[in-house]
C-alpha cells in the first residue's frame, strides 16, 4: 500500500496515519464518494455521448482524427504535452458537455443582497432582486442552449470553443467554486479520445429506413440520473 500513489491509496493512507491531517472515516467515505461521482460518473457520461456524437458527425470526427495523427503520429505514447495541442479532440468534448451538461443544476446560497439582470428574448433587461441566504438553482441546460450565448444552441458545432480559454468551460462551472479537477478531466478527455480515434474509426448503425437525424433523436437524448447524461449509445468501431 505504501508503494502506491493512486489516489485512493493514499486517501485510505491518510486516514490510517495518525496526525493532524488524519482523514476521519466519515471523510474517507466522502472523499471515495465524491471522486468517483464527481470524477469519474461526469466524465463518463460525456465520453459516451461524445463518442455517438462523433459516429454521427463524421466531418468533426475526421478533422479530430487527422489532429490526432499530426500530434502523435503512428502509435507514439500521447504524453501530457501533446494532448495539450489537441484543441480540435477537446473542442468535440466540451461541445458535448454543452448539450448534455453532467452537473445540470447548480446549487448557490447568496451570501449577501444582489440584484441580477436578466433578459428575455426580445433583449428587454430586467432586475431580480435576491435578499441574503436565498438559494438559488442555476439551470445549466438552459445556460447553454441559450442562443444569446451560444447561437443555434441544437447544432453540435466543437468551433464554437476553439480558443476559449479553460476558466470558460461553462459545464464545470464558473467562478470560485467551479470543478477543480477541470485540467485533469480536459488531459483525461484528449488523450483517451485521442487513442480511440487514431485506432478506430466510429460509425452509427441506422435502423432501415432512419435518417441520420432521427438517429440523434433516438440516441443522444438526455437521461438524467445523478448527473446527466445520455442512454446507451450503440456504435460501430472499424479499425482504421
Ligand atoms: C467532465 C468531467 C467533469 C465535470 C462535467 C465536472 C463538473 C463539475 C461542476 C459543475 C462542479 C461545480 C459544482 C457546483 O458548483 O455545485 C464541479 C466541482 C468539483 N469537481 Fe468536477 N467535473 C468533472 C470532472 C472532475 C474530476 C475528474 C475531478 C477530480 C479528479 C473533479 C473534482 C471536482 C471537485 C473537487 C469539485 C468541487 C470544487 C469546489 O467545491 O470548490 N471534477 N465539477
Amino acid at each position: 500500500m505504501e508503494d502506491r500513489k493512486d489516489v485512493f491509496s493514499l486517501i485510505v493512507s491518510a486516514s490510517e496515519t495518525d496526525g493532524k491531517l488524519t482523514m476521519s472515516d466519515e471523510e474517507l467515505v466522502g472523499n471515495t464518494f465524491f471522486l468517483l461521482f464527481a470524477g469519474h460518473e461526469t466524465m463518463a457520461h460525456i465520453w459516451n455521448a461524445t463518442i455517438g456524437f462523433l459516429a454521427l458527425y463524421e466531418d468533426a470526427q475526421e478533422e479530430a482524427y487527422r489532429e490526432v495523427v499530426a500530434v502523435a503520429p503512428g502509435d507514439t505514447p500521447i504524453t501530457f504535452s501533446m494532448s495539450t495541442k489537441l484543441e480540435k479532440v477537446l473542442a468535440c468534448f466540451l461541445e458535448t458537455g454543452r448539450l448534455f451538461p453532467p452537473g445540470f443544476v447548480l446549487m448557490r446560497d447568496t451570501t449577501d443582497d444582489v440584484v441580477l439582470t436578466t433578459y428575455d428574448e426580445h433583449r428587454v433587461e430586467s432586475k431580480i432582486a435576491l435578499s441574503r441566504g436565498v438559494r438559488v438553482a442555476v439551470d445549466m441546460v438552459g445556460l447553454h442552449y441559450n442562443p444569446r450565448h451560444f447561437p443555434e444552441p441544437e447544432e453540435y458545432r466543437p468551433s464554437r470553443w476553439y480558443d476559449v480559454p479553460e476558466s470558460e468551460h461553462s459545464f464545470y462551472s464558473i467562478g470560485p467554486r467551479a470543478c477543480t479537477g477541470r485540467k485533469f478531466a480536459n488531459t483525461e478527455a484528449c488523450c483517451f479520445l485521442a487513442h480511440l480515434l487514431r485506432e478506430w474509426r466510429l460509425k452509427i448503425v441506422l435502423r432501415p429506413g432512419e435518417s441520420r437525424q432521427q438517429w440523434r433523436a433516438r440516441v443522444l437524448r438526455a437521461k438524467a440520473t445523478m448527473t446527466l447524461g445520455v442512454g446507451d449509445v450503440p456504435v460501430q468501431l472499424v479499425r482504421r
